[in-house]
């Protein structure tokens, strides 16, 4: 399918990428690409050695040499250096795409960074990971049967938008496109907003006084809530920064919920209480993931 792909941050979601990529023969060599610190470089060598990656790249030149296809799957507010770093080094007839989670703030640092070389960039986000990070934690099944969304513009290449959607649809994804405004609403709410709530969580119990004795006694449902609060602070730090107006929204929203429960439980009010409760657990109960 590709000659040869440079992968630009082989953690959890661009290690999978590179292994679902290999799974379907989709590249003939892959590549990886870091950045200039210790643990970054220790990483790119575990990659090396799981066989994720065929070579380490040292720079964006080394990286592009050959390169028809560049997946970005750095944090989110890496993306504009990144691609000003790769765009003098583009070829017409490459392909660049990415898998971050915010999608607003990726297109804006594309047309700035590429300028007449935008219409080769596919916007993209798989909606499949785990609180794990790091290539250790990649995995050749991740994105079977999970969502992948594209968020095209109008001046897309409409070839490089087929080549990333029938790729990911190779590689076990369920393809959709969406606005990328849209996208960024839509994960504020189902995504980033739970995320935060959960770091809240384990912050707010860990500065009480007796938070030992309450972690030590824990069931499933504080495990279930915060089991993502063990991922990547630096990838949520910037998804939550690049997201911020709709996550403000969100987070006000929630607040006013919260609010509510509040005055109905400081007033003894079991009916509405428990009228909340049921609705939501109707809602929930409905879901279908
Ligand atoms: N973790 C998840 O469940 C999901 C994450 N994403 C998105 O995928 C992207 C990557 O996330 P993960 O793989 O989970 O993180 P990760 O922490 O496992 O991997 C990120 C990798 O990028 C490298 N990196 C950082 N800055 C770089 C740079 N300037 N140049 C090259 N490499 C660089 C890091 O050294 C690290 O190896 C993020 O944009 C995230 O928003 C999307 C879907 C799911
Ligand atoms: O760990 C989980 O359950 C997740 O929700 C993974 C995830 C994290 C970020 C995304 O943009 C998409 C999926």
């Amino acid at each position: 399918m590709f000659e040869r792909v440079a992968v630009f941050g082989v953690g959890l979601i661009g290690g999978s990428f590179a292994l679902a990529l290999d799974r379907i023969n989709g590249a003939r060599r892959i590549v990886g690409v870091g950045r200039n610190s210790p643990s970054s470089r220790a990483n790119l060598e575990r990659a090396l050695q799981l066989g994720v990656i065929d070579e380490i790249a040292r720079d964006e030149e080394e990286a592009l040499r050959g390169t028809d296809l560049v997946m970005l799957a750095a944090p989110v507010q890496q993306t504009e250096a990144l691609l000003a770093a790769i765009q003098p080094h583009l070829t017409l007839h490459a392909i660049v795409t990415d898998a971050g989670s915010t999608k607003q703030n990726v297109v804006e640092a594309a047309q700035r960074a590429l300028g007449g070389k935008f219409p080769q960039f596919v916007p993209g986000h798989p909606i499949a990971g785990k609180e794990n990070s790091g290539v250790e934690a990649a995995e050749a099944t991740l994105y079977d049967g999970k969502r992948c969304i594209l968020t095209p513009l109008s001046d897309t290449a409409g070839h490089a938008f087929e080549r990333v959607r029938d790729m990911w649809t190779a590689c076990g994804a369920v393809v959709s496109s969406m606005d990328p405004a849209q996208h960024d609403r839509v994960f504020a709410s189902v995504s980033h907003l739970p995320h935060l709530l959960a770091f809240a969580l384990v912050a707010a119990i860990a500065r009480e006084d007796d938070a030992a004795v309450k972690f030590a006694h824990a069931g499933g449902g504080f495990r279930d809530f915060t089991r993502i609060a063990a991922s990547s602070p630096e990838m949520w730090r910037d998804i939550c920064l690049a997201n911020k107006p709709a996550l403000l929204r969100e987070l006000t929203a929630f607040e006013q919920e919260v609010a509510l429960l509040r005055r109905l439980i400081n007033d003894g009010d079991a009916d509405a209480v428990q009228r909340e409760f049921a609705r939501a657990r109707e809602i929930r109960g409905a879901l279908r993931f």
